[in-house]
């Protein structure tokens, strides 16, 4: 199953810079992780925002839920996600 995954970062202001880095070191061998797997065939960068547009390719949706938040950064994203499902026309 396809799913479009909006991600936006929203590290507290006080959080100390070694915690972030940290956090952000975690995050990206993770998400590597899944793309070796084909499981994040597409991850994009929100252009001027600290956020991403994902897709994510999962067996269902409670497998997409355990991706998300394994993620380091998860406490501190707002997600938002849209099933997809074949359009008719799509070739
Ligand atoms: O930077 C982000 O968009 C948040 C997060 C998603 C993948 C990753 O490596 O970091």
């Amino acid at each position: 199953m396809l799913f479009h995954v909006q991600m936006e970062v929203r590290l507290p202001h006080d959080m100390p810079a070694a915690q972030a880095d940290d956090i952000k070191t975690r995050e990206k061998a993770v998400a590597q992780e899944y793309q070796r797997q084909g499981k994040w065939p597409h991850l994009w960068r929100v252009a001027g925002r600290y956020a991403n547009i994902s897709i994510i390719d999962v067996a269902d949706i409670d497998e997409l839920h355990a991706l998300l938040s394994s993620l380091p950064l998860f406490p501190y994203m707002d997600i938002r996600v849209t099933p997809l499902a074949r359009h008719p026309s799509a070739i």
